[in-house]
Protein backbone atom coordinates (compact mmCIF):
# COMPACT_ATOMS: atom_id res chain seq x y z
CA UNK A 1 0.00 0.00 0.00
CA UNK A 2 0.96 3.53 -0.76
CA UNK A 3 0.23 6.46 1.59
CA UNK A 4 0.78 10.14 2.17
CA UNK A 5 0.85 10.86 6.08
CA UNK A 6 1.53 15.06 6.81
CA UNK A 7 3.61 14.41 10.03
CA UNK A 8 2.75 17.97 12.44
CA UNK A 9 5.13 17.72 15.67
CA UNK A 10 4.18 20.50 16.90
CA UNK A 11 5.62 21.97 20.36
CA UNK A 12 7.38 20.99 23.37
CA UNK A 13 7.32 17.23 23.72
CA UNK A 14 5.80 17.03 20.46
CA UNK A 15 8.43 16.43 18.30
CA UNK A 16 10.16 13.68 20.68
CA UNK A 17 6.85 11.78 20.36
CA UNK A 18 5.87 11.93 17.07
CA UNK A 19 9.50 11.05 16.06
CA UNK A 20 9.15 8.03 18.33
CA UNK A 21 5.88 6.96 16.00
CA UNK A 22 7.45 7.69 12.30
CA UNK A 23 10.05 5.18 13.39
CA UNK A 24 7.60 2.53 14.32
CA UNK A 25 5.36 3.61 10.96
CA UNK A 26 9.08 2.87 9.21
CA UNK A 27 9.57 -0.18 11.09
CA UNK A 28 6.49 -1.79 9.12
CA UNK A 29 6.22 -0.26 6.50
CA UNK A 30 9.35 -2.41 6.10
CA UNK A 31 8.11 -5.41 7.59
CA UNK A 32 4.91 -5.45 5.26
CA UNK A 33 5.85 -3.68 1.92
CA UNK A 34 3.85 -0.54 2.35
CA UNK A 35 5.32 2.66 1.03
CA UNK A 36 4.53 6.00 3.65
CA UNK A 37 5.83 9.15 2.05
CA UNK A 38 5.73 11.61 5.07
CA UNK A 39 5.58 15.35 4.98
CA UNK A 40 6.45 17.24 7.95
CA UNK A 41 4.75 20.71 8.32
CA UNK A 42 4.40 23.51 10.84
CA UNK A 43 1.67 23.99 13.88
CA UNK A 44 1.05 25.73 16.85
CA UNK A 45 3.99 27.76 18.67
CA UNK A 46 6.77 26.54 16.28
CA UNK A 47 4.49 27.54 13.42
CA UNK A 48 3.63 30.80 14.96
CA UNK A 49 7.69 31.76 15.09
CA UNK A 50 8.20 30.27 11.77
CA UNK A 51 5.28 32.32 10.00
CA UNK A 52 3.09 34.50 12.40
CA UNK A 53 0.22 31.83 12.02
CA UNK A 54 -0.33 28.80 13.95
CA UNK A 55 -1.76 27.04 11.44
CA UNK A 56 0.20 28.14 8.32
CA UNK A 57 -1.77 28.02 4.83
CA UNK A 58 1.51 25.97 3.56
CA UNK A 59 0.56 23.03 6.21
CA UNK A 60 -3.40 23.10 5.39
CA UNK A 61 -1.71 22.23 1.95
CA UNK A 62 0.35 19.42 2.94
CA UNK A 63 -2.51 18.43 4.73
CA UNK A 64 -5.08 18.24 1.98
CA UNK A 65 -2.67 16.28 -0.26
CA UNK A 66 -2.24 13.94 2.25
CA UNK A 67 -4.34 10.42 3.19
CA UNK A 68 -4.26 11.51 6.69
CA UNK A 69 -2.49 13.61 9.41
CA UNK A 70 -0.31 12.58 12.38
CA UNK A 71 -0.13 14.86 15.43
CA UNK A 72 2.52 15.37 18.08
CA UNK A 73 1.13 18.36 20.51
CA UNK A 74 0.95 22.00 20.62
CA UNK A 75 1.56 24.42 23.45
CA UNK A 76 3.66 25.78 25.71
CA UNK A 77 4.11 29.05 28.16
CA UNK A 78 6.66 30.87 25.59
CA UNK A 79 3.19 31.64 23.79
CA UNK A 80 1.07 31.95 26.78
CA UNK A 81 0.34 36.21 26.44
CA UNK A 82 -0.19 35.98 22.73
CA UNK A 83 -3.44 37.44 21.33
CA UNK A 84 -6.22 34.27 20.46
CA UNK A 85 -5.48 34.11 16.89
CA UNK A 86 -1.18 33.39 17.45
CA UNK A 87 -1.90 31.08 20.32
CA UNK A 88 -0.42 27.21 19.66
CA UNK A 89 -4.05 25.74 20.26
CA UNK A 90 -5.46 27.93 17.72
CA UNK A 91 -3.50 25.79 15.36
CA UNK A 92 -5.39 22.54 16.67
CA UNK A 93 -8.76 23.90 16.79
CA UNK A 94 -8.16 25.53 12.91
CA UNK A 95 -7.10 22.25 11.74
CA UNK A 96 -9.92 20.13 13.22
CA UNK A 97 -12.62 23.03 12.00
CA UNK A 98 -10.57 23.12 8.54
CA UNK A 99 -11.11 19.38 7.67
CA UNK A 100 -14.74 18.90 9.31
CA UNK A 101 -12.83 16.32 11.98
CA UNK A 102 -16.66 16.12 14.16
CA UNK A 103 -15.65 12.72 15.80
CA UNK A 104 -12.83 12.47 18.86
CA UNK A 105 -12.12 8.98 19.50
CA UNK A 106 -10.91 8.54 22.85
CA UNK A 107 -9.97 4.52 23.77
CA UNK A 108 -9.56 3.78 27.29
CA UNK A 109 -8.77 0.33 27.99
CA UNK A 110 -6.86 -1.42 30.61
CA UNK A 111 -3.25 -2.04 29.93
CA UNK A 112 -2.29 -5.39 31.57
CA UNK A 113 1.37 -4.82 32.76
CA UNK A 114 0.34 -1.05 34.27
CA UNK A 115 -2.57 -2.10 36.38
CA UNK A 116 -0.36 -1.07 39.25
CA UNK A 117 0.19 2.26 38.18
CA UNK A 118 -3.92 2.92 38.47
CA UNK A 119 -4.72 4.49 41.38
CA UNK A 120 -8.38 1.78 40.69
CA UNK A 121 -8.08 -1.43 42.62
CA UNK A 122 -6.91 -4.29 40.05
CA UNK A 123 -9.98 -5.96 40.10
CA UNK A 124 -11.91 -2.75 38.75
CA UNK A 125 -9.39 -1.29 36.70
CA UNK A 126 -7.99 -4.81 34.65
CA UNK A 127 -11.69 -4.77 33.16
CA UNK A 128 -11.98 -1.43 31.55
CA UNK A 129 -12.74 -1.06 28.26
CA UNK A 130 -14.30 2.14 26.95
CA UNK A 131 -14.23 4.67 24.06
CA UNK A 132 -15.49 8.30 24.93
CA UNK A 133 -16.65 9.65 21.74
CA UNK A 134 -16.42 13.06 21.60
CA UNK A 135 -17.58 16.34 19.73
CA UNK A 136 -14.75 18.18 18.46
CA UNK A 137 -15.31 20.72 16.18
CA UNK A 138 -18.19 22.91 17.95
CA UNK A 139 -19.48 23.40 21.38
CA UNK A 140 -17.68 26.13 23.60
CA UNK A 141 -14.55 26.24 21.79
CA UNK A 142 -16.02 27.80 18.65
CA UNK A 143 -19.33 29.41 19.63
CA UNK A 144 -19.59 32.71 18.54
CA UNK A 145 -19.36 35.49 20.60
CA UNK A 146 -16.44 34.83 21.94
CA UNK A 147 -14.82 38.09 23.57
CA UNK A 148 -13.64 39.97 25.87
CA UNK A 149 -13.17 43.34 27.62
CA UNK A 150 -11.38 44.43 30.81
CA UNK A 151 -14.65 43.91 32.76
CA UNK A 152 -15.65 40.58 31.56
CA UNK A 153 -15.53 37.49 29.10
CA UNK A 154 -18.22 35.65 26.72
CA UNK A 155 -17.70 32.53 25.60
CA UNK A 156 -21.05 30.85 23.61
CA UNK A 157 -22.24 27.45 23.83
CA UNK A 158 -23.75 26.48 20.44
CA UNK A 159 -25.05 22.67 19.31
CA UNK A 160 -27.18 22.43 16.35
CA UNK A 161 -29.35 19.57 15.85
CA UNK A 162 -26.93 17.95 12.77
CA UNK A 163 -23.82 18.29 14.58
CA UNK A 164 -25.61 16.30 18.04
CA UNK A 165 -26.72 13.44 14.81
CA UNK A 166 -23.35 12.90 13.25
CA UNK A 167 -21.62 12.44 17.11
CA UNK A 168 -24.54 10.44 18.44
CA UNK A 169 -24.84 8.67 14.88
CA UNK A 170 -21.05 7.88 15.42
CA UNK A 171 -21.58 6.40 19.10
CA UNK A 172 -24.16 4.17 18.05
CA UNK A 173 -21.96 2.89 15.17
CA UNK A 174 -19.37 2.38 17.32
CA UNK A 175 -20.93 0.60 19.94
CA UNK A 176 -22.73 -1.54 17.38
CA UNK A 177 -18.75 -3.13 17.34
CA UNK A 178 -18.83 -3.36 20.79
CA UNK A 179 -20.84 -4.38 23.87
CA UNK A 180 -23.77 -2.35 22.69
CA UNK A 181 -24.30 0.41 25.14
CA UNK A 182 -23.95 3.87 24.70
CA UNK A 183 -23.95 6.30 27.51
CA UNK A 184 -24.74 9.95 26.73
CA UNK A 185 -22.94 12.64 28.95
CA UNK A 186 -24.74 16.07 29.60
CA UNK A 187 -25.88 18.68 31.95
CA UNK A 188 -29.28 18.51 30.82
CA UNK A 189 -30.93 19.76 34.17
CA UNK A 190 -29.23 23.09 33.46
CA UNK A 191 -28.25 23.70 29.64
CA UNK A 192 -30.18 24.53 27.05
CA UNK A 193 -27.82 22.85 24.49
CA UNK A 194 -27.77 19.59 26.85
CA UNK A 195 -31.64 19.43 26.50
CA UNK A 196 -31.33 19.37 22.85
CA UNK A 197 -28.36 17.14 23.02
CA UNK A 198 -30.99 14.55 24.86
CA UNK A 199 -33.76 14.70 22.57
CA UNK A 200 -31.59 14.06 19.69
CA UNK A 201 -30.47 10.91 21.39
CA UNK A 202 -34.00 10.05 22.15
CA UNK A 203 -34.74 10.42 18.49
CA UNK A 204 -32.12 8.74 17.31
CA UNK A 205 -31.76 5.91 19.21
CA UNK A 206 -34.83 4.47 17.51
CA UNK A 207 -32.84 3.60 14.76
CA UNK A 208 -30.69 2.14 16.73
CA UNK A 209 -32.77 -0.82 18.40
CA UNK A 210 -29.84 -2.90 19.41
CA UNK A 211 -28.29 -0.64 20.90
CA UNK A 212 -29.00 -0.13 25.04
CA UNK A 213 -29.06 4.01 25.95
CA UNK A 214 -28.07 5.36 29.14
CA UNK A 215 -28.22 9.17 30.09
CA UNK A 216 -26.11 10.72 32.79
CA UNK A 217 -25.17 14.09 33.98
CA UNK A 218 -21.37 15.11 33.21
CA UNK A 219 -20.71 15.64 37.05
CA UNK A 220 -22.03 12.10 38.11
CA UNK A 221 -20.25 10.90 35.16
CA UNK A 222 -17.27 12.17 36.27
CA UNK A 223 -17.31 10.45 39.54
CA UNK A 224 -18.58 7.15 38.14
CA UNK A 225 -15.57 7.42 35.89
CA UNK A 226 -13.25 6.73 39.13
CA UNK A 227 -15.97 4.84 41.23
CA UNK A 228 -16.85 2.15 37.92
CA UNK A 229 -15.52 2.97 34.96
CA UNK A 230 -16.78 -0.81 33.93
CA UNK A 231 -20.31 0.59 33.85
CA UNK A 232 -19.00 2.56 30.61
CA UNK A 233 -18.98 0.90 27.01
CA UNK A 234 -19.26 4.12 24.26
CA UNK A 235 -19.49 7.26 26.18
CA UNK A 236 -20.93 10.27 23.85
CA UNK A 237 -20.54 13.81 24.95
CA UNK A 238 -19.91 17.29 23.88
CA UNK A 239 -16.60 19.02 23.14
CA UNK A 240 -15.74 20.52 26.37
CA UNK A 241 -17.20 17.51 28.86
CA UNK A 242 -15.28 15.34 26.19
CA UNK A 243 -11.90 17.26 26.75
CA UNK A 244 -12.21 17.04 30.28
CA UNK A 245 -13.88 13.44 31.09
CA UNK A 246 -11.06 11.91 28.48
CA UNK A 247 -8.22 13.42 30.48
CA UNK A 248 -9.92 12.30 34.06
CA UNK A 249 -9.78 8.92 31.83
CA UNK A 250 -6.15 8.57 31.55
CA UNK A 251 -5.70 7.66 34.85
CA UNK A 252 -7.23 4.73 34.40
CA UNK A 253 -5.18 3.17 32.44
CA UNK A 254 -2.02 4.90 34.46
CA UNK A 255 -0.61 7.89 32.62
CA UNK A 256 -2.33 10.45 30.25
CA UNK A 257 0.84 9.23 28.12
CA UNK A 258 -0.77 6.09 27.45
CA UNK A 259 -4.22 7.36 25.71
CA UNK A 260 -4.12 7.52 21.93
CA UNK A 261 -6.80 9.43 19.68
CA UNK A 262 -8.41 9.71 16.47
CA UNK A 263 -10.50 13.16 14.94
CA UNK A 264 -12.12 11.85 12.20
CA UNK A 265 -15.15 12.79 9.68
CA UNK A 266 -17.37 10.52 7.68
CA UNK A 267 -15.09 9.79 4.85
CA UNK A 268 -12.45 8.01 6.98
CA UNK A 269 -9.38 10.90 6.61
CA UNK A 270 -8.61 11.33 10.27
CA UNK A 271 -6.02 13.27 12.28
CA UNK A 272 -4.38 11.41 14.86
CA UNK A 273 -2.98 12.93 18.33
CA UNK A 274 -1.98 11.67 21.59
CA UNK A 275 -4.88 13.11 24.54
CA UNK A 276 -2.41 14.35 26.04
CA UNK A 277 -0.59 17.97 25.48
CA UNK A 278 3.06 19.32 24.58
CA UNK A 279 4.70 18.30 29.00
CA UNK A 280 6.36 21.59 28.62
CA UNK A 281 7.71 19.69 32.39
CA UNK A 282 9.73 17.15 30.34
CA UNK A 283 10.09 18.77 26.80
CA UNK A 284 13.56 17.93 25.72
CA UNK A 285 14.68 15.65 28.14
CA UNK A 286 14.03 12.05 26.79
CA UNK A 287 11.34 11.56 29.40
CA UNK A 288 8.08 11.31 27.42
CA UNK A 289 5.76 8.56 26.97
CA UNK A 290 5.73 8.05 23.16
CA UNK A 291 2.92 5.37 23.50
CA UNK A 292 -0.01 7.56 22.95
CA UNK A 293 1.52 9.22 19.70
CA UNK A 294 2.89 5.73 18.84
CA UNK A 295 -1.22 3.80 19.01
CA UNK A 296 -2.38 6.95 17.70
CA UNK A 297 -0.12 6.07 14.67
CA UNK A 298 -1.61 2.35 15.06
CA UNK A 299 -5.23 3.91 14.94
CA UNK A 300 -4.67 5.69 11.96
CA UNK A 301 -3.48 2.43 10.02
CA UNK A 302 -6.54 0.87 10.88
CA UNK A 303 -9.06 3.84 10.45
CA UNK A 304 -7.73 5.44 7.38
CA UNK A 305 -5.93 2.65 5.72
CA UNK A 306 -7.65 -0.20 7.01
CA UNK A 307 -4.12 -1.67 7.67
CA UNK A 308 -5.88 -4.12 10.64
CA UNK A 309 -3.28 -6.63 11.30
CA UNK A 310 -0.22 -3.93 11.18
CA UNK A 311 -2.23 -1.72 13.71
CA UNK A 312 -2.63 -4.61 16.09
CA UNK A 313 0.97 -5.53 15.34
CA UNK A 314 1.94 -2.20 17.10
CA UNK A 315 -0.50 -2.18 20.11
CA UNK A 316 0.92 -5.68 20.79
CA UNK A 317 4.42 -4.39 20.43
CA UNK A 318 4.02 -1.65 22.66
CA UNK A 319 2.39 -4.09 25.39
CA UNK A 320 4.99 -6.64 24.89
CA UNK A 321 7.90 -4.03 25.89
CA UNK A 322 5.69 -2.82 28.63
CA UNK A 323 5.28 -6.65 29.89
CA UNK A 324 8.85 -7.19 30.16
CA UNK A 325 8.99 -4.39 32.44
CA UNK A 326 10.53 -1.16 30.41
CA UNK A 327 8.70 2.47 30.49
CA UNK A 328 9.02 6.07 30.75
CA UNK A 329 9.15 7.17 34.40
CA UNK A 330 5.45 8.06 34.15
CA UNK A 331 4.59 4.72 34.02
CA UNK A 332 7.03 2.56 35.81
CA UNK A 333 6.68 4.42 39.37
CA UNK A 334 8.62 1.97 41.39
CA UNK A 335 11.64 3.30 39.49
CA UNK A 336 12.40 0.21 38.02
CA UNK A 337 13.08 -0.53 34.21
CA UNK A 338 12.78 3.04 33.66
CA UNK A 339 13.87 3.91 29.62
CA UNK A 340 14.30 7.10 27.89
CA UNK A 341 11.77 7.88 24.86
CA UNK A 342 14.45 6.58 22.42
CA UNK A 343 15.69 3.46 23.86
CA UNK A 344 11.37 2.84 24.49
CA UNK A 345 11.07 3.24 20.63
CA UNK A 346 13.89 0.71 20.54
CA UNK A 347 12.58 -1.77 22.49
CA UNK A 348 8.95 -1.39 20.15
CA UNK A 349 10.70 -1.67 17.14
CA UNK A 350 12.69 -4.93 18.24
CA UNK A 351 9.30 -6.54 19.56
CA UNK A 352 7.87 -5.74 16.14
CA UNK A 353 10.66 -7.77 14.83
CA UNK A 354 10.05 -10.72 16.59
CA UNK A 355 7.57 -13.06 16.74
CA UNK A 356 4.31 -12.05 18.38
CA UNK A 357 2.52 -13.88 20.75
CA UNK A 358 -0.90 -14.69 19.63
CA UNK A 359 -2.41 -13.64 23.28
CA UNK A 360 -1.11 -10.08 22.22
CA UNK A 361 -3.02 -9.99 19.21
CA UNK A 362 -5.99 -9.88 20.87
CA UNK A 363 -4.89 -6.30 22.45
CA UNK A 364 -6.73 -3.98 20.55
CA UNK A 365 -7.77 -0.48 20.49
CA UNK A 366 -11.27 0.31 18.59
N1 LIG B 1 -3.49 18.00 21.72
C1 LIG B 1 -2.68 18.95 22.16
O1 LIG B 1 -1.86 19.46 21.42
C2 LIG B 1 -2.80 19.40 23.57
C3 LIG B 1 -3.53 18.68 24.51
C4 LIG B 1 -3.55 19.12 25.83
C5 LIG B 1 -2.84 20.27 26.20
N2 LIG B 1 -2.14 20.95 25.25
C6 LIG B 1 -1.30 22.11 25.58
O2 LIG B 1 -0.11 21.59 26.20
C7 LIG B 1 0.41 22.55 27.13
C8 LIG B 1 0.65 21.90 28.46
O3 LIG B 1 -0.60 21.53 29.03
P1 LIG B 1 -0.77 20.69 30.37
O4 LIG B 1 0.52 20.69 31.13
O5 LIG B 1 -1.99 21.14 31.01
O6 LIG B 1 -1.09 19.21 29.86
P2 LIG B 1 -0.11 18.07 29.33
O7 LIG B 1 -0.95 16.98 28.82
O8 LIG B 1 0.89 18.63 28.40
O9 LIG B 1 0.66 17.57 30.65
C9 LIG B 1 -0.02 17.19 31.85
C10 LIG B 1 0.93 16.33 32.72
O10 LIG B 1 1.07 15.05 32.11
C11 LIG B 1 2.42 14.78 31.80
N3 LIG B 1 2.47 14.16 30.47
C12 LIG B 1 1.73 14.51 29.39
N4 LIG B 1 2.06 13.76 28.34
C13 LIG B 1 3.03 12.92 28.76
C14 LIG B 1 3.79 11.90 28.11
N5 LIG B 1 3.62 11.59 26.81
N6 LIG B 1 4.72 11.25 28.83
C15 LIG B 1 4.90 11.54 30.14
N7 LIG B 1 4.22 12.48 30.81
C16 LIG B 1 3.29 13.16 30.12
C17 LIG B 1 3.13 16.12 31.80
O11 LIG B 1 4.50 15.99 32.10
C18 LIG B 1 2.34 16.90 32.83
O12 LIG B 1 2.84 16.64 34.11
C19 LIG B 1 -0.62 23.70 27.15
O13 LIG B 1 -0.15 24.72 26.33
C20 LIG B 1 -1.88 23.07 26.60
O14 LIG B 1 -2.73 23.99 25.95
C21 LIG B 1 -2.09 20.54 23.95
C1 LIG C 1 -5.02 22.00 23.42
C2 LIG C 1 -6.50 21.96 23.49
C3 LIG C 1 -7.08 22.96 22.55
C4 LIG C 1 -7.07 20.57 23.24
C5 LIG C 1 -8.58 20.55 23.43
O1 LIG C 1 -9.08 21.10 24.42
O2 LIG C 1 -9.26 19.99 22.57
C6 LIG C 1 -6.52 19.44 24.11
O3 LIG C 1 -6.76 19.63 25.46
C7 LIG C 1 -7.04 18.10 23.63
O4 LIG C 1 -7.62 17.38 24.44
O5 LIG C 1 -6.85 17.76 22.46
MG1 LIG D 1 -7.48 17.88 26.43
Amino acid sequence: MEKTIAVLPGDGIGPEVTEAAVKVLQSIAMRYGHTFHLKQAAIGGTAVDQFENPLPQETIEVCEASDAILLGAVGGSKWDRNPAHLRPEKGLLNIRKHFDLFANIRPVKAIPALLGSSPLKQEVAKEVDMVIVRELTSGLYFGEPKQRSEEAAVDTLVYTRKEIERIVDQAFEIARTRRGKVTSIDKANVLETSKLWREVMEERMTAYPDVEVEHMLVDSAAMKLITDPRAFDVMVTENMFGDILSDEASVITGSLGMLPSASVRSDGFGLYEPVHGSAPDIAGQGKANPSAAILSAAMMLRHSFGLHTEASAIEAAVMGVLDDGYGTGDVMRNGKGIVSTEKFVTKVIEELERELVSEHIMYAYV
